[in-house]
């Protein structure tokens, strides 16, 4: 007979439902969840309980953005995919999606096939694959119908570092196009890259050369330009659109009016928006390098937008864009030329656990924190519901979170490959207790237990939130 393990006594919350229930596990599956009060549960044989009285019993956490171990900015992001998928797990997240690059002049498989070899035997938890199409030509188009049949299903595209991913609109409209024929999703980076390199030069001639400098010359109006630019070429090709890392309320305001015109237009947000801003890209000491990323931090004031936006669904998902670079040794290679700062933050770890505190503090409802950062982003990439709820037939990824725990983040205690955290200092309220990747424990009453080599690679199916 195969292990079976029932977590006991919890509050079970989905994207739809908060019930008291015991949650039934065989083969790495959930195969029932019984009511408190209907007494199923008293019938059960297990091997192994886990009691979750006075807890959550939460969908592991899926992050449809990081980027483990990539190279950028004349360095490498400093989490390999064995350090990265430990340290989401430790913060609740049982599946990513990473982006594995085309190099320019080279084809996606190569691109595809050195991400694998990456990621192969390291994982703690599951993983899957957006491709970076950087290099759109007829093969390339012809590699994007083969990739979606294989489960690489959504390809990002830059309208951003022009000479390094840069495409186009020509570039993009033909991806745009082929995705509309494949079913592939096309992921954007909006940014007018163009406008911004020529701001970026205009500052260093001027002596702006400061951390902070890199949030001005990244205007929000030219990320609400891109954005718009993308939502048109989107249109003309038929196809739907995922615009990523969105930070400034004008592009939040760009997708709520297609929505408003039922266009198939999603936006992803991250916590470095909703929680950080340029006044931390403002520090002295060139501490503001920490912050350093794109999209930028824009102005506080932003938040606000970016909240309301989750909340009316005209943002669906928070994934982290987690791409951390040390301050010593990597952020430092920028003093004196704030473009030099390698792009990227940490955050892997703390994505649910930020939203969980807001739903403390009232931006989100408990449910929307599940939605947001669980159901949507696994149905967007054709990863549910085996992943990000919890029902029968879905893999048993499963997060014991205490609500009441009381946390404070701080590089001396995350487990990230990173000398510092954005987030050093914030108080939270909640904690992940225990984590189990299809019913096995990763995390078990805060101690790591989980192996390299347990997550599997996940092929993924057509984005199902067009269904
Ligand atoms: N976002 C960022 O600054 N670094 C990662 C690369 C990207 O997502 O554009
Ligand atoms: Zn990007
Ligand atoms: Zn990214």
């Amino acid at each position: 007979m195969s292990a079976r393990t029932v977590v006991s006594g919890g509050l079970v919350v989905t994207a739809a439902d908060e019930t008291y229930a015991d949650v039934l596990i065989e083969n790495g599956r959930i195969v029932a969840l019984a009511d408190r009060d209907s007494g199923l549960a008293a019938s059960w044989q297990a091997d192994t309980v886990i009691d979750a009285t006075g807890k959550y019993v939460l969908p592991g956490g899926v992050d449809a953005h990081t980027h483990m171990e990539m190279p950028f900015g004349g360095t490498t992001a400093s989490d390999t995919f064995e350090t990265g998928t430990r340290a989401a797990a430790w913060g609740g997240t049982t599946t990513i999606v990473d982006f594995a690059i085309q190099g320019v002049g080279h084809s996606l498989r190569a691109g595809l096939d050195a991400w694998h070899a990456k990621a192969d035997g390291k994982c703690a938890i599951d993983y899957g694959f957006h491709m970076i199409v950087s290099d759109v030509d007829e093969n390339s188009l012809k590699e994007m119908d083969v990739l979606v049949e294989e489960g690489v299903t959504s390809f990002k595209m830059f309208m951003a570092y022009p000479g390094v991913f840069y495409s186009d609109d020509g570039k993009i409209l033909r991806a745009m196009q082929r995705a509309a024929g494949n079913g592939g999703l096309i992921m954007m980076h909006a940014e007018n890259g163009i406008a911004i390199d020529v701001l970026v030069q205009q500052a260093l001639a001027a002596g702006k050369t400061d951390p902070r400098f890199h949030g001005e010359v990244r205007h929000a109006l030219l990320e609400a330009e891109a954005t718009h630019r993308a939502i048109q070429l989107a249109r003309v090709a038929g196809a739907p659109l995922y615009v990523v890392h969105v930070s400034a309320q004008q592009a939040v305001a760009e997708l709520a009016a297609a929505r408003d015109q039922g266009l198939p237009v999603f936006g992803e947000t991250c916590p470095q928006y909703l929680f950080l801003s340029t006044d931390n890209l403002a520090e002295p000491d060139f501490e503001g390098a920490k912050y350093v990323c794109s999209t930028p931090l824009r102005p506080a004031e932003h938040q606000a937008a970016l909240w309301q936006g989750l909340r009316t669904n005209d943002l669906q998902v928070v994934s982290t864009d987690h791409c951390p670079f040390c301050f010593t040794g990597q952020k430092d290679m920028g003093r004196g030329d704030f473009s030099k700062i390698p792009n990227g933050l940490p955050g892997v770890e703390n994505r649910m656990d930020l939203l969980h505190q807001a739903v403390l503090d009232g931006h989100i409802s408990r449910r929307r924190w599940i939605e947001i950062a669980c159901a949507t982003p696994a149905r967007m990439f054709g990863l549910y519901p085996r992943k990000g709820t919890i029902a029968p037939g879905a893999d048993a990824d499963l997060v014991v979170y205490d609500p009441h725990a009381q946390q404070v983040l701080s590089a001396q205690t995350h487990h990230m490959n990173v000398d510092y955290s954005a987030y050093e200092g914030k108080r939270i309220t909640g904690r992940v207790e225990t984590v189990l990747s299809r019913g096995v424990p990763v995390i078990r009453d805060r101690s790591f237990v989980g192996r390299a080599g347990h997550g599997r690679y996940t092929p993924r199916g057509l984005t199902g939130y067009l269904d």
